[in-house]
């Protein structure tokens, strides 16, 4: 029997770094979603004792370095599971794009072994479990529109963030998580947290509260590695979108719009300029 599962994309609306802890880790504040830009993960238990992941892009690791295959190894691990499992990820999201895809494939993976092996796991065991692969698969396990904050792990859902479409544009730009946290001179952030304004904006369905408060403190880091990603951002500006910001650590930069027709326009100029541009909606 197989089992699929869907793995949506996340966005950052915020991203606020209050302070680099004594784990060298750093404490966050972010609100994100997720959009209807997804992969799908295919399940097949096996009698034989290993675990095998495939996928449609090439360059993916399939061994002990995909989020997949370390979910799988360390469920089996902790709960003394003796079957195998099969598991075809069909990637949709771009990889490494700060839009959380090895972590949502992972969160997947925990949703889909819970029900197949009937674990009957909590949402805050796999969150547990889920915060040794990476920090947003605590997020990706819950899902929707959250208030997440601690290194990634503490997940508070919040109302769906107020319809719109968001165009979601990549450049061929790779960018390492690691490497911006490490640049980043936390003690010297000129900028005003804005997780929390955001996240009040959206309780009361405040869409323009909302856009007018995005941002993301890592943008100062990535930017200045990569200029034509502020180029990319102050363009998207100027051709309307509502509110603009980088999600994650990059190189992704969303821009929101309630307006079709607009999103659309902004779509088919940016994607001349951009690898990769997709329009998505929010996910309730
Ligand atoms: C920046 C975000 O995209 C926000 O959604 C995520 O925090 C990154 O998620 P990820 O790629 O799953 O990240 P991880 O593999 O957990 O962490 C990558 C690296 O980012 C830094 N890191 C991450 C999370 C955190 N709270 N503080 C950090 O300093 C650490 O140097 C860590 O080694
Ligand atoms: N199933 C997977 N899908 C995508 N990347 C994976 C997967 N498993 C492992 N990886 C590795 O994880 C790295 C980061 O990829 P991912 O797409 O998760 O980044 P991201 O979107 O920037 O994540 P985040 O927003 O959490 O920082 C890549 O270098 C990739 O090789």
């Amino acid at each position: 029997m197989e089992w699929i599962e869907r793995a949506p994309a996340k966005i950052n609306l915020t991203l606020d770094v209050l302070y680099r802890r004594a784990d060298d880790y750093h404490e966050l504040e972010m609100i994100m979603s997720s959009v209807d830009l997804a992969d799908y993960l295919t399940f097949t238990p096996l009698e034989e004792d290993k675990i095998e992941v495939f996928t449609n892009k090439a360059f993916l690791p399939v061994d002990q370095r995909n989020h997949v295959y370390q979910i799988i190894k360390l469920v089996k691990e902790r709960y003394n599971i003796r079957e195998g499992m099969l598991v075809e990820i069909e990637k949709k999201i771009p990889v490494a794009a700060g839009l959380g895809g090895g972590s949502t494939d992972a969160a997947a993976a925990l949703r889909a072994l819970n029900r197949i092996w009937e674990l009957n796991l909590s949402v805050q065991e796999m969150i547990e479990l889920g915060m040794q692969v990476g920090t947003d698969v605590p997020y990706s396990i819950v899902g929707g529109t959250a208030f997440v904050s601690g290194r990634g792990e503490i997940v508070t859902p919040i109302n769906p963030m107020p319809s719109c479409w968001v165009v979601l544009a990549k450049p061929r730009i790779s960018v390492s998580t690691k490497t911006v946290f490490r640049a980043l001179e936390v003690e010297r952030l000129d900028y005003i947290p804005k997780s929390r304004i955001v996240a009040d904006a959206i309780e009361i369905g405040d869409y323009k509260g909302m856009a007018d408060n995005l941002s993301n403190a890592l943008e100062a880091v990535t930017f200045e590695r990569h200029p034509k990603l502020r180029q990319l951002s102050e363009r998207m500006e100027r051709y309307g979108m509502d509110g603009v910001t980088m999600s994650g650590s990059g190189p992704t930069i969303i821009g929101f719009s309630q307006n079709y027709s607009r999103a659309k326009r902004v779509y088919n100029s940016l994607r001349g300029f951009c690898e990769e541009v997709y329009i998505t909606r929010t996910l309730k």
